[in-house]
C-alpha cells in the first residue's frame, strides 16, 4: 500500500533551487508557444507554396492573395484600420518564410518605423557575391559597406546636387525629341537611350550618347540585364545550394565566367572614373556623381568602391527610367484628354520658341502630377527590392520570423482602392487641389504620393535624379510631339493593352505596343534646330 511519509517533505533549499532550474530549463527547451504567422494560402507539406507562385508577374498572384487574406487580418484591438484590406500575408517556399506587405501602413509601420531590423538585403550569391563581390549597395547587406557606400551616393545625389546635372538632362531631353521626330517608328529604343545616357551624363559628366546604337548603351544593357538576370530567383542552383559556391573553377564554369565579368567589368568601370579624374586635373571636368565621389575625404571608399558605385548607378538607374518613361507614352496613347490637358500648359507656360527648361517646373503642377501618375499607375518595380528580417519580430500579433524574406507589394500599395478610388484610371488630377494648381499628396502616402521608390533608409537614392529625367524628357516630348493612335491594314485602330507587361527580373514595363509619333506642328523641327543651337 501506500505509504506516505512526511518526514521526507522537509523543505531542502538547494533541491528545490535545483527543481525550479530543471523545469525552467525544460520549458524553454521543449515548450515553443504557439507564434502565429500572418496569414497565407495554404500549401504541400515541405514545399509550401513553392507551386503556386508564377514565374513572373508575381505581383498579380500576390494582389489576388491580399484580396483574399484581407478579412483574416487581426486588428481587432483597432477597428478604424479594418479598412487597410490584406496588409499582411505570408508564404512558404520549400521552408523560406516569405512576408509580402500590401499598404502603406504597414511598410510605414515596418520598414521605415522598424527599420533597425528591416533593412538589410537576402543574400544574392550570383549577382551579389560572385559577379560584384559585394560591391553592388543594392545588394548589399545592412552593415558598414552599405552605410559608407549610401553616405556617398547621397552626397552625391541629394536634392541639392542633382540640380547640377540639370543642364546636361536638358541637352539629352533635345536629343530625344529631335530623335524620336526623326526616327518615329523606333521611340522605344530612343527612350532605353535617353534614359541610358541621362544616367551616364549624370554619373560621368560625359557628352550625351547620341545614338541607340552607340556601343554604350549595349554594354550598359548588357550589365543591367546580367545583373537583374542573377538576382532572379531560380536563375542559378547555387542560390539553393550555396555549398557550389565552394566548387573549383574547373567543376563550375558559371562561377568561372562570373569572374572574369566581373574584371572586365571592373576594369571598365575604373577607366571611366580614371577619366573623370583626369578631365577634373584639366579643369575641363563637369558636375557629376563620380565627381563628388573622387573629391571625398580620404578613408571612406576605397578606388574600387568609389568605381563600383558608380557604375551601379548606371544599372539602377537605366531600366528603371526607360520603363517609366514607356509608362509614359502608354498612357498618352490611352488617355489623349491628358496629353491634350498636359500640351495646354506647357504652351501657356513655356510657348512656342524654346523647349521647357527647369525653370518652368514651378509652374507647370499638370506636368508634375503626370510624372507622380505614371510611376503610381504602372510603377516599374512592382515588388521593389526584397528585405531580409535581422531579429524575430511581432507585429499586430502575429510573429515574423529573422530570416524572414519581406517583399513590399508596390503594385497592390498603389493601386489600394481605399487611398486611390480611381486607382486603374490614369489621372493626373488626384495628385492636384479642386484649383489644378497645388499639389497634393493622399494620406499615407509619404512625400511622393506612391510607394515606387520604396521605404525607409533603402529608398531609392537615385529619385531626384529619375524624377529630373522623367520632368524634362516627358515635358520636351510633350512641347514637341504628340502620341496618336496606330492603324492596321484594314484600318482599324490599334489600341494597346494597358495590362499586358513585359517582365525583365527585377523591372517591368509595357510590353512593345504600337503607337504614331507625331509632330505637333510643322514647324517643330525648324524650332528644334534652334533650340538645339542655343542648348550646344
Ligand atoms: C523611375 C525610376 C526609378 C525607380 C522607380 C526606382 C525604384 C527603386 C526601388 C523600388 C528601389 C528599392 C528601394 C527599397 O528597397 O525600398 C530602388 C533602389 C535603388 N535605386 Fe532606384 N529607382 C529609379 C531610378 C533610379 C536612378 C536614376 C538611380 C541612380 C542614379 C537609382 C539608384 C538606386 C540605388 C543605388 C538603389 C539601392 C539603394 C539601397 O539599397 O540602399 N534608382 N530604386
Amino acid at each position: 500500500m501506500f505509504h506516505f511519509d512526511v518526514e521526507s517533505l522537509h523543505f531542502d533549499p538547494w533541491r528545490t533551487l535545483a527543481l525550479v532550474v530543471s523545469v525552467t530549463l525544460v520549458v524553454l527547451i521543449f515548450y515553443k508557444p504557439k507564434h502565429n504567422l500572418p496569414p497565407g494560402p495554404k500549401g504541400l507539406p515541405v514545399l509550401g507554396n513553392v507551386f503556386q507562385l508564377p514565374k513572373t508577374q508575381q505581383f498579380r498572384r500576390f494582389t489576388e492573395w491580399k484580396e483574399e487574406f484581407g478579412m483574416t487580418f487581426n486588428l481587432q484591438s483597432k477597428p478604424e484600420l479594418m479598412i487597410l484590406a490584406g496588409p499582411i500575408f505570408s508564404l512558404n517556399i520549400a521552408g523560406q518564410k516569405l512576408v509580402v506587405l500590401n499598404s502603406h501602413k504597414v511598410t510605414g509601420d515596418l520598414l521605415e518605423r522598424r527599420s533597425t531590423i528591416y533593412s538589410d538585403r537576402p543574400r544574392f550569391i550570383m549577382a551579389g557575391e560572385i559577379l560584384t563581390r559585394n560591391l553592388v549597395i543594392s545588394f548589399c547587406g545592412y552593415g558598414d559597406l552599405w552605410r559608407k557606400m549610401r553616405k556617398a551616393a547621397y552626397e552625391g545625389l541629394n536634392v541639392r546636387a542633382a540640380e547640377a546635372y540639370q543642364p546636361l538632362q536638358e541637352k539629352d531631353a533635345a536629343v530625344l525629341v529631335d530623335n524620336v521626330l526623326k526616327d518615329p517608328n523606333s521611340w522605344a529604343d530612343h527612350l532605353e537611350r535617353s534614359a541610358a545616357s541621362t544616367v551616364f551624363t549624370a554619373v560621368y559628366g560625359m557628352e550625351s550618347i547620341k545614338s541607340k546604337d552607340d556601343p554604350l548603351v549595349a554594354r550598359i544593357n548588357d550589365f543591367v540585364h546580367r545583373l537583374t538576370r542573377a538576382a532572379m530567383p531560380g536563375s542559378y542552383l547555387v542560390e539553393i545550394l550555396p555549398i557550389m559556391k565552394h566548387l573549383p573553377e574547373a567543376l563550375a564554369p558559371w562561377k568561372k565566367e562570373g569572374m572574369e565579368w566581373h574584371r572586365k567589368q571592373t576594369a571598365m568601370f575604373q577607366g571611366l572614373l580614371a577619366k573623370v579624374k583626369s578631365q577634373m586635373n584639366a579643369g575641363q571636368a563637369k558636375p557629376s556623381f563620380a565627381a563628388t565621389l573622387i573629391e571625398q575625404k580620404p578613408n571612406q571608399l576605397s578606388p574600387k568602391e568609389a568605381s563600383w558605385l558608380a557604375g551601379t548607378m548606371l544599372a539602377a538607374g537605366t531600366e528603371t527610367t526607360a520603363g517609366a518613361l514607356t509608362v509614359f507614352v502608354l498612357a498618352m496613347r490611352l488617355y489623349p484628354d491628358v496629353m491634350k490637358k498636359a500640351q495646354a500648359e506647357i504652351d501657356a507656360v513655356v510657348g512656342r520658341d524654346r523647349l521647357p527648361i527647369f525653370q518652368d517646373q514651378a509652374q507647370l503642377p499638370y506636368i508634375r502630377a503626370i510624372i507622380k501618375e505614371v510611376l503610381r499607375w504602372r510603377p516599374v518595380t512592382p515588388l521593389g527590392v526584397p528585405r531580409r528580417v535581422m531579429k524575430d519580430d511581432f507585429y499586430e500579433g502575429y510573429f515574423i520570423p529573422e530570416g524572414s524574406l519581406v517583399f513590399a507589394n508596390i503594385w497592390a500599395i498603389n493601386h489600394d482602392p481605399t487611398v486611390f478610388p480611381d486607382h486603374d484610371e490614369f489621372r493626373p488630377e488626384g495628385y492636384l487641389d479642386e484649383t489644378g494648381t497645388v499639389d497634393v499628396v493622399p494620406a499615407e502616402t509619404g512625400n511622393e504620393g506612391h510607394a515606387s521608390y520604396g521605404f525607409g533608409r533603402r529608398i531609392c537614392v537615385g529619385l531626384n535624379l529619375a524624377n529630373q529625367a522623367l520632368f524634362i524628357d516627358i515635358a520636351s516630348f510633350l512641347w514637341a510631339a504628340s502620341i496618336e493612335p496606330a492603324y492596321d491594314k484594314t484600318g482599324a485602330e490599334i489600341v494597346p493593352s494597358a495590362m499586358k507587361l513585359l517582365d525583365e527580373g527585377v523591372a517591368v514595363r509595357p510590353a512593345p505596343f504600337q503607337c504614331n509619333i507625331v509632330p505637333r506642328s510643322e514647324d517643330v523641327n525648324a524650332m528644334l534646330e534652334v533650340a538645339k543651337r542655343k542648348l550646344w
